[in-house]
């Protein structure tokens, strides 16, 4: 569906050149969520402003769908981004309009079908965000999750193929930015659209996309399956946004690992191994004890996982044949002390 090839983008500001994007290539396919992760300057926003072109590359391909849309002239541009809704961070909703109004607002723009078609399309989408109750409101008073689901939905008024969302819940709460993601997930499915967002935040990449790309510094630093990328992160600029997450940091502050007297390894497992009693069954298997000093059990998308970090004791063959043991159960095991 999109092919970016050897993306460049470099930026003038006051005389000096500030590279905001650099040899950037990647593929999605279409029905994918792609979620793409940097910290701030890391050029996130660059990178998805030239999916609809808002943006040029100072060289390189994006294709979409088979088009190399860079060599599109202005009418033909027009077209395209007509194929491609886009959801914004701070919503971007006229304050003047109501909600039918706003979400109206690109069938107007393009003059598509009779009022009554349009008002019956926006009816269509304000029941696919469960906003229908909200028709008449303006957006002024509705909640800042209510107003990305008009944002969602108007973003969806033209039955787009590509859906990109630029920091879609950064201004969320936790609850709301759970309820918006599992309704992009959800549209992501029902309607086979494709998916690409940006986040700084993991929590958003592990909920929803299929894959991620790290970038750092204008370039793609790490690229892969998110349970790949996620749990085995090998680049410094993943890790540090993943510690975030699984509060890595914390383990080290507490003291537990300098105070462990035995082993401690961390435990890493995916899919059905998750429901699997391993621990229990490695201590009885091995004739070893242990304690459980850190532990998440939760899922990426649709796939559990688990990450235990374990204190075994017990002697030193056994704790061998442990480590073997359960790596021929798929778990992977990182040796921490
Ligand atoms: N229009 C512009 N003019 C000049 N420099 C720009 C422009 N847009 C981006 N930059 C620069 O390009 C680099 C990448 O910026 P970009 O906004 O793409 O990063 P980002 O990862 O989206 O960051 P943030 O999360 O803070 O928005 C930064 O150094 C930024 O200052």
């Amino acid at each position: 569906m999109i092919r970016l090839e050897n993306l460049e983008k470099t930026f003038i500001v006051d005389g000096r050149s500030v590279p905001a994007l650099r040899g950037i290539s990647l593929d999605v396919p279409a029905g994918e969520v792609f979620g793409i992760i940097g910290r701030s300057g890391a050029g996130k926003s660059t990178l998805i402003r030239m999916l609809n072109l808002l943006e040029r590359p100072d060289s390189g391909r994006i294709v979409i769908d088979g088009q190399d849309v860079t060599s599109l002239s202005e009418t033909a541009l027009r077209g395209m981004r007509q194929q491609v809704g886009m959801v914004f961070q701070h919503f971007n909703l006229l304050s003047s309009r109501t909600v039918a109004e706003n979400v109206r607002l690109p069938l107007e723009l393009i003059r598509s079908g009779s009022r009554a078609e349009q008002n019956a399309r926006v009816d269509e989408l304000l029941e696919l965000v469960g906003l229908a109750a909200h028709r008449d409101k303006y957006p002024s008073q509705l909640s800042g999750g209510q107003k990305q689901r008009v944002g969602i939905a108007r973003a969806l008024a033209n039955r787009p193929k590509l859906l990109l969302c630029d920091e879609a819940t950064s201004a969320l709460d936790p609850q709301t930015t759970q309820s918006i993601l599992d309704l992009i997930a959800d549209i992501n499915k029902q309607l086979k659209l494709t998916v690409v967002l940006i986040t700084h935040e993991m929590g958003v990449i592990r909920r929803i996309a299929d894959r991620v790309a790290v970038i750092d510094g204008g370039r793609i630093v790490e690229i892969g399956p998110v349970a790949e990328v996620f749990l085995h992160p090998q680049q410094s600029a993943t890790q540090s946004m993943v510690a975030e997450l699984s509060h890595a940091d914390e383990l080290e502050d507490s003291g537990l690992l300098d105070s462990a007297s035995g082993a401690v390894w961390r435990l890493t497992f995916v899919g059905a191994t998750t429901h699997e009693p391993i621990l229990f069954d490695t201590a009885h298997r091995y004739g070893l004890s242990f304690s459980l000093l850190q532990g998440t059990v939760s899922r990426l998308k649709d796939l559990p996982y688990g990450q235990l970090v374990v204190e075994w004791q017990g002697e030193t063959d056994k704790l061998a044949a442990a480590r073997e043991g359960l790596a021929a159960r798929n778990v992977v095991v990182e040796v921490l002390r």
